[in-house]
């Protein structure tokens, strides 16, 4: 488990002082992947950074099962980095060593005995889907293949945590997901930790179950990712949502619409279509469907549908009062 406690960053510049992150406290569960997210300058990095100290946080605590690492010796600490991994977006690969040797690299730093090093490399570039290049520079790599360099780096220790900084950023779509994919099977498979940071809710929604969004040193919003993307509370929340989970209705279509506008959200298994056709049965109310789709966030449905509902007044808040009794979440548009 990693815990923030109270986790303030203040930079010193030349006559003023930068607040970087400003008094968060958040928990983060063993085997969560769990993303970080806001706009640039948001404090995104200066947090992630405070995890293995690259950045020593002004106060606060930061604790990795129990211990504070603020509280180590430099000799402790460098003992309790070997179980933190972390990926960039511009790699930080050794150009002039092979594949191999950049793992070794890694290997060797934490004192691995030389009749290891070959089998361990093998291992991990098994592992990221590398066999192949162990003798190649990381120049002849595309950037696909020198972030999964990147990750079986981090791996090479065994660590309980992987840090993700943009480590996606830098990549085209494609190669993104299959580098999401990645980190979700290893998430999986070997119950790493993953904290990652990204400005793109498209990467939260494909593999984080939990987050939070950061605004001016501070986190404005946590949760699940689910519950998050159904019900997001804040504006800037919300505005981060509508980058990936958008319906804006046409002007041409809302001229016409005389009636209210509605968006229903149906959670997880609920039969959004059936509730909305009961609905329509019971109460003297006409609804036109201007838009209709299932999300799956996390491997969970998430009905979401825009309805001009047209009727009396009564009928329609009824017929809206039912539908959240069935387990819709409605919303005047
Ligand atoms: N080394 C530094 N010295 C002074 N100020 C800094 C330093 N690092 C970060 N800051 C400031 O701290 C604030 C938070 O920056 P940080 O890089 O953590 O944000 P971020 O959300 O990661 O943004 P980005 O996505 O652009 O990296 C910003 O105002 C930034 O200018």
């Amino acid at each position: 488990m990693l815990e923030f406690q109270n986790i303030t960053k203040i930079y010193e510049s030349k006559k003023k002082q930068i607040v970087g992150v400003d008094n968060v406290s958040l928990t983060i569960n063993k085997g969560d992947i769990f993303g970080i997210v806001g706009y640039s300058g948001a404090g995104k990095s200066s947090l992630l950074r405070c995890v293995n100290l690259l950045e020593r946080p002004t106060s606060g605590k930061v604790l990795v099962d129990g211990v504070d690492l603020t509280q180590l010796s430099s000799s402790e600490l460098r003992i309790a980095r070997l179980k933190i991994g972390m990926i960039f977006q511009h790699f930080y690969l050794i150009s002039q060593k092979t594949v191999g040797e950049n793992i070794a690299f890694a290997l060797r730093a934490a004192k691995t005995p030389k009749n290891r090093i070959e089998q361990r490399v093998n291992e991990l570039l098994e592992m990221v889907g590398l066999t192949d290049k162990r003798d190649v520079y990381p120049g002849q790599l595309s950037g696909g293949q020198k972030q999964r360099v990147g990750i079986a780096r981090a791996l090479a220790n065994n660590p309980s945590i992987l840090l993700c900084d943009e480590a996606t950023s830098a990549l085209d779509p494609k190669t993104t997901l299959s580098i999401l994919r990645l980190l979700k099977e290893i998430n999986e498979k070997l119950g790493i930790t993953i904290v990652l940071i990204t400005h793109e809710m498209d990467v939260v929604k494909e593999i984080c179950n939990r987050m939070a969004i950061m605004q001016d040193g501070r986190v404005v919003e946590t949760g699940e990712v689910y519950d998050i993307f159904a019900e997001p509370k804040e504006p800037l929340t919300q505005e981060f949502i509508k980058s990936v989970v958008s319906f804006d209705i046409p002007n041409e279509i809302l001229k016409d619409v005389k009636g209210q506008i509605i968006k229903i959200l149906f959670k997880g298994e609920v039969a959004g279509e059936g509730v909305i056709s009961d609905t329509m049965q019971r109460f003297n109310v006409k609804g036109n469907f201007l838009h209709g789709t299932i999300e799956y966030i996390q491997e969970r449905p998430l009905g979401i549908f825009i309805m001009e509902l047209q009727g009396e007044i009564a009928a329609v808040n009824e017929a809206k009062h039912y539908m959240e009794q069935r387990g819709a979440i409605v919303e005047v548009v």
